[in-house]
């Protein structure tokens, strides 16, 4: 194996870096200096008529604003309209100024506006943390528009940048396996081998199946670093509790991560009946109602040493709400002194606090970028976690890794990578990496798909390996290019799919390796309480055929896309409305026959097909009902799915993307429903091509015609 040179390899991440920072910066200053805020709010960049309605101190002594619908437009519905601003977006707030011949100084006002950190986000309100100790709050109206984030780009530069610069004596013999500078440290191949011990392995959770046991015991054996390839529903994340507390019990300190909040949320939730000694880190209202009482935040609310942190934030409380009440210049400037310098001592104090949580704790769970906080600094850990790997960047699993002795990463590299902005503006090739892959490429590819792909197509397959090492490459994907399968174990049994949703996915992507469980492969809707048996709840797999050209495809408005897109992708987005109009013919079917709008989830690749469903009123029609893009949709489950594939005429681009057919089709429990043109689809990719005649060969097959369905 060649090894790859660090320094160039961190190097080249740190531009790759900058290029989607770029792409991101861009986007936002394009969106602020030019569109009007009534179209950022439309398309749920921003969220107009806004009132501050009260302010505190929260972690850090900052300043939290919560926000809410102005009364005067309020109404008898105090929701704020819909819109895309998360929990963790950067966002600016600043006065609202009406009448439409000011928008250009509502724009500049958006430049100027306090900018802060979105905490919460509820249907009545949002709360924002403040970067800056000292606000000037505006008394009147207010807006708020999403900025670009760069703060998880500060840390993974940060990381990459300390990569980049250390010395050869500086690496560890793990940083040098994770590069290939060295291999990991061999173990038997056989895992049952009696050195290791495993034969008085006793399992906390004896219902683990035969695969997640030799995944495990990969994991144990290990000295450096393990994936875990866990396809859906397969129990990755039952894998890695068992994992957990295995290493515990050999008395290692851990660091588990996940890209999302809601990843590293899942975790605690799940080890949390074990009574595992563990902190959570990250902002509590980032986190789950059900894991708050692991979160830092609250430990240091309520824990014995949190009392002396606690009787400063009163204080500063109390000060803040007075300068509120105060116009006067002058005593405003004396309070805020005072607020300056309480601040410095309650951050003392609650350093003070944390370290001594944080030291004492077996478990560490954080966010990939939440590790890099000082919360960790010179902290020591065994073995790091990585959860949902696959859906991180190689740059932020250094965030934790840089320090780190042994990494055990779950994931699974056939579904959707991280989205990516700046994709292909910057392609890199790192000769060593590529020829490995190439060598490799049998294995990870899985033979029988190159051998259907047909020469060109595994021509073309290795090419792109050799280009595309960019910052879609996952840390997982180059690992299982570096070092080969001996690294990896696969879990192959499913616990979600009927055998019959599974089988396509299963034949093309994980080599016909998955099982369904016996507990699931026969399950239908209309076993489901009181659901009744019919045309539509007996099928686990129904194809509507739209072919014809009845149900033309809609290129989304072109001045909403221009203005709005950039970020929404709705600027080349696609919609269907005959399709639309089928889906909502199934879902009526469904729910007439018993099963819950609460058990069904729409889900289609294009932006514009949501917003379309949406508009017609599914939601209302059905309470419960999930409307949701497909990479919204990753990691979700339902009983019934409905795909909604849009393209019918076109050239099928974005759609033929393997791995997101793959998260369309394996979302369901007991029903996948899709519904598409075969004709139009099968012309998109030999993988598209084959799951058509699959679908015509093995679904209940029904061709739509556009007169069968009710409209209304
Ligand atoms: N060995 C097992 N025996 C019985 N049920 C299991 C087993 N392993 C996993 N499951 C069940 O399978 C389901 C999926 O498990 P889990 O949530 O761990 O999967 P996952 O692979 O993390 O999910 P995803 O596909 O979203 O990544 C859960 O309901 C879990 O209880």
């Amino acid at each position: 194996m060649k090894p790859t040179d660090i320094s160039t390899f961190a190097s080249h991440q740190l531009s790759l870096l900058q290029a989607e920072l770029d792409a991101e910066t861009a986007e936002t200053t394009l969106l602020i200096s030019d569109t009007p805020p009534s179209i950022l709010s439309r398309s749920g960049h921003a969220i107009l008529n806004l009132q501050v309605s009260s302010q505190r101190t929260g972690l850090g002594g900052k300043t939290v604003l919560e926000l809410s619908l102005d009364p005067a437009v309020a109404g008898a519905d105090s929701s704020i309209p819909e819109h895309n601003i998360r929990v963790g977006d950067i966002v600016s707030i600043s006065e609202q100024i009406s009448g439409s011949a000011k928008k250009r100084e509502k724009n500049e006002a958006g430049k100027r506006g306090i900018e802060g950190v979105v905490l919460k986000v509820q249907r009545e309100g949002v709360s924002v943390a403040s970067g800056k100790d000292e606000v000037d709050i505006p008394n009147g109206k207010v807006w708020l528009v999403k900025l670009a984030n760069d703060v998880t780009y500060k840390r993974m530069n940060q990381t990459m940048s300390k990569l980049q610069k250390f010395t050869d004596s500086e690496l560890s013999p793990f940083i040098r396996v994770l590069f290939g500078q060295s291999s990991p440290t061999p173990i038997p191949k056989d895992l049952n081998d009696p050195s290791l011990g495993f034969d008085k392995l006793k399992w906390v959770n004896p219902s683990l199946n035969d695969s997640q046991k030799e995944a495990l015991k990969l994991a144990l054996a290990s000295r450096e670093v393990a994936l875990i390839h866990g396809p859906p529903g397969t129990g990755k994340t039952h894998t890695l509790i068992e994992l957990i507390l295995q290493l515990l019990q050999q008395n290692l300190r851990l660091l588990v991560c996940g890209p999302s909040n809601i990843s590293v949320d899942n975790i605690v939730e799940r080890l949390a009946p074990h009574k595992v000694p563990m902190i959570r880190l990250g902002h509590p209202a980032r986190l789950l109602p059900s894991v708050l009482n692991h979160s830092l935040d609250v430990l240091t609310r309520t824990s014995d040493a949190a009392e002396i942190v606690q009787d400063i934030r009163k204080e500063m409380d109390t000060k803040q709400a007075s300068i509120r009440k105060t116009r006067n210049g002058r005593e405003r400037r004396v309070i805020y002194g005072e607020l300056k310098e309480l601040r410095k001592e309650f951050r003392e104090r609650e350093r003070n606090c944390i370290d001594t949580l944080v030291r004492g704790s077996k478990v560490v769970l954080a966010t990939l970028h939440g590790a890099g906080g000082f919360h960790l600094k010179n902290q020591q850990f065994d073995v790091v976690i990585i959860d949902e790997a696959s859906q991180a960047l190689e740059a932020q699993c250094w965030v934790p890794l840089l320090g780190a002795k042994k990494v055990v990463l779950a994931g699974d590299h056939l579904q959707l990578p991280p989205t990516i902005k700046s994709l292909n503006s910057k392609l890199v090739t790192l000769p060593t990496l590529a020829k490995k892959a190439e060598k490799d490429g049998e294995e990870r590819m899985g033979k029988s798909e190159q051998n259907r792909e047909g020469k060109i197509d595994s021509q073309k397959d290795k090419a792109t390996k050799e280009e595309k090492v960019t910052l879609e490459t996952t840390l997982f994907d180059r690992l299982l290019a570096l070092h080969g399968p001996s690294i990896k174990k696969m879990l192959t049994t499913q616990y979600r799919m009927h055998e019959k949703i599974m089988a396509f996915p299963s034949a093309e992507l994980y080599d016909n390796k998955l099982i369904a469980d016996e507990s699931v492969k026969a399950r239908l809707l209309k076993d489901l309480p009181e659901v009744t048996d019919t045309e539509e709840t007996r099928e686990p797999l129904i194809f509507y055929d739209t072919q014809g050209g009845d149900f033309p495809e809609k290129a989304e408005d072109e001045e909403v896309g221009k203005k709005a897109g950039a970020g929404m992708s709705l600027g080349e987005s696609k919609s269907n409305e005959g399709e639309a109009a089928v889906v909502k013919m199934h879902v009526k079917k469904l729910v007439e026959a018993g099963v819950k709008p609460d058990d069904i989830a729409v889900v289609t690749p294009y932006n514009a097909q949501v917003a379309l469903l949406a508009k017609m009123g599914m939601k209302e029609d059905f309470p419960g009902l999930e409307l949701e893009s497909v990479d919204g949709f990753q990691g979700r489950e339902k009983e019934a799915i409905v795909v909604s594939l849009v393209r019918s005429g076109g050239e099928v681009g974005f759609l033929s993307e393997k791995r997101r057919l793959n998260v369309s089709m394996t979302r369901p429990k007991r029903q996948l429903c899709v519904i598409g043109d075969s004709e139009t689809l099968a012309k998109g990719s030999k993988f598209l091509k084959r799951w058509m005649a699959h679908l015509e060969e093995h679904s209940d097959l029904r061709y739509a015609n556009l007169d069968d369905i009710p409209t209304g």
